[in-house]
């Protein structure tokens, strides 16, 4: 890969752990510790995104050299490289639970491209430092998952990881043990996904709980010079800046999430990039029936802390994480407070603005949060899927009667028999408002079928989908793989060739393990 850049600025800059052992431990006083990638029995390559590579300086023939497989699946170094995991703590489901880490996550260097530096971090390569009890690998199934849905969000336009590859490792993976008492093996994977950097909320939480406030202001300036480098002034002037930008960019990852209908499954602290990007696609889900109470997650089905419609405000409790882990170095409450503050009355007005483009509207009225509050009440009657419902609401016209509005939107519906008397009624009242509403926008019927489309997509990895893709993988039959991967990187193109796609959740799938809910086994 002739044209790497390597060039490692974190490595370089933060203290390292002297302690080489990859021995399971608390590593103290330092930002990462270098560990080797496990080698893999026998790595095959199943799909790398060209997109990503070219990003940062690999070249398509490239992909499918013995060195791309070797250096992408762990088994061979890159010269004048030096892997590591990073260390860093976190709060998991509201609780704090000391230091997490790269436990199966090892960054293999940073490469410069087009003045752009990026980090390129294998998952699932093997254990680390880190590890705790458990083993550093990644099962296909869930590598599958996160390859495929990384890709797609980023031609959603949601800030996120991008991915580089997916490789099969050749090892067996135990996961489960299955009732007769049999132990249950999958197979290995390896991803590799590229991001700015892998430094995570829980980085600062670690060294703040340690009182590692040297180490901290260190990490802190590393993060300002090298990712914002916009911010100027004092100290503490600068690191109330940072935290404003991390907020802001968090608002903005969140909003995208609210309006594709992407559910995290786990916002953890450590699960929050510095960036606002989306980063660990572990046990997410796509809304289908529109739903604010739905978490994919099975290990929070009783709190659903992490539901679709409380990101937001998960979001601001982890930013207030954040800030208290920065706080030692300010010592004032007053200037974070206000950013965690404005945070919720930023979200609130863009996320209006937002709602409304989703239907269509681009002026204000102070009708607005009725109308949005309604069609969220109305769209929970009966199970309507939000994909579809968003996505043909964009062919209604001026012109259409309510029925005939309601007609275009019907295939949303899951049980269309359900849509009578009290619920059909209720649809009606939100119709006639909303082609009152339609009317009074200048927008013709075509421009705004045109915003709308580029804005509600299409095609979402739904979890079915993933699911039938992994089935298919696990018979080594790829195909679903390139389509899926294929078809999501144009989620707001019509693509008759794939209309099959843009369908609800079939019956087979609402009971599925793997369809609806997912554990956090991976
Ligand atoms: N199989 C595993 N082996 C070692 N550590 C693991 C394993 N699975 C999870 N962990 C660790 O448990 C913690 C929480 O896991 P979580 O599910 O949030 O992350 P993850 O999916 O492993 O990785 P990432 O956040 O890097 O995408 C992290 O420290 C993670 O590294
Ligand atoms: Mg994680």
């Amino acid at each position: 890969m002739k044209n790497l850049k390597i060039n490692n600025r974190f490595t370089a800059e933060l203290p390292a752990d002297p302690d080489l052992t990859n021995e399971t431990r608390q590593v103290k006083n330092t930002a990462f510790s270098y560990v080797n990638p496990t080698k893999p029995s026998n790595p095959k390559l199943i799909h790398a995104s060209e997109e990503t590579a070219a990003l940062v300086g690999i070249s398509k023939e490239e992909i499918h050299s013995e060195e791309f497989l070797n250096v992408f699946s762990g088994k061979e170094i890159l010269p004048e490289t030096q892997p590591y995991a990073m260390c860093y703590a976190g709060h998991q489901f509201g609780n704090w639970a000391g230091q997490l880490g790269d436990g199966r996550a090892i960054n293999l260097t940073e490469v410069e491209n087009n003045n752009t530096f990026y980090t390129l971090q294998l998952k699932g390569a093997g254990k680390t430092p880190y590890s705790r009890t458990a083993d550093g690998l990644a099962v296909l199934r869930s590598s599958i998952r996160e390859y495929l849905c990384a890709e797609a969000m980023y031609h959603l336009g949601v800030p996120t990881t991008r991915s580089l590859s997916l490789i099969l490792s050749g090892d067996q993976v135990l996961r489960d043990i299955l009732y007769n008492g049999n132990p249950a093996y999958e197979k290995g994977a390896v991803v590799c996904r590229v991001a700015p950097s892998f430094i995570r909320f829980g980085s600062f939480e670690m060294l703040a709980a340690r009182n590692e406030l040297k180490n901290l202001k260190q990490f802190v300036e590393y993060t300002i010079k090298h990712y914002f480098p916009e911010i100027t002034g004092e100290p503490k002037e600068q690191y109330l800046q940072f935290f404003k930008k991390v907020a802001d960019t968090t608002r903005e990852m969140i909003l995208h999430w609210q309006r594709v209908g992407f559910v995290h499954g786990v916002m953890n602290t450590d699960n929050m990039s510095v960036h606002g990007i989306t980063i660990d696609y572990g046990p997410y889900g796509w809304l289908e029936n529109y739903d604010p109470n739905w978490t994919p997650n099975t290990t929070d089905s009783q709190n659903k802390r992490y539901r679709f419609g409380n990101q937001p405000q998960v979001a601001h409790w982890n930013l207030y994480q954040l800030a208290n882990a920065i706080y030692p170095l300010i010592n004032e409450t007053e200037g974070l407070e206000k950013i965690l503050e404005s945070f919720m009355d930023d979200f609130i007005l863009d996320y209006k603005e937002m709602f409304l483009n989703k239907l269509g509207l681009f002026t204000s009225t102070e009708t607005d949060n009725d109308l949005i509050d309604n069609l969220e009440a109305v769209l929970q009657l009966t199970e309507t899927d939000m994909t579809i419902f968003f996505r043909n609401l964009s062919s209604v016209k001026k012109t259409d009667s309510v029925e005939k509005a309601i007609e275009k939107i019907q295939f949303a519906f899951y049980k269309i028999e359900e849509v009578s008397g009290e619920i059909l009624d209720a649809w009606k009242k939100w119709f006639s408002v909303y082609l009152d509403r339609l009317n009074a926008e200048v927008l013709s019927d075509e421009v705004r079928l045109q915003k709308m489309n580029l804005i509600n997509p299409k095609y979402v990895l739904r979890n079915y989908m993933a699911q039938l893709a992994i089935d298919a993988a696990d018979k080594e039959d790829y195909s679903l793989v390139n389509e899926l991967y294929t078809l999501l990187q144009k989620p707001y193109d019509e693509q008759p060739e794939y209309q099959k796609w843009f369908a609800k959740r079939p019956d087979w799938a609402t009971s599925k393990v793997g369809c609806s809910m997912l554990s956090c086994s991976s």
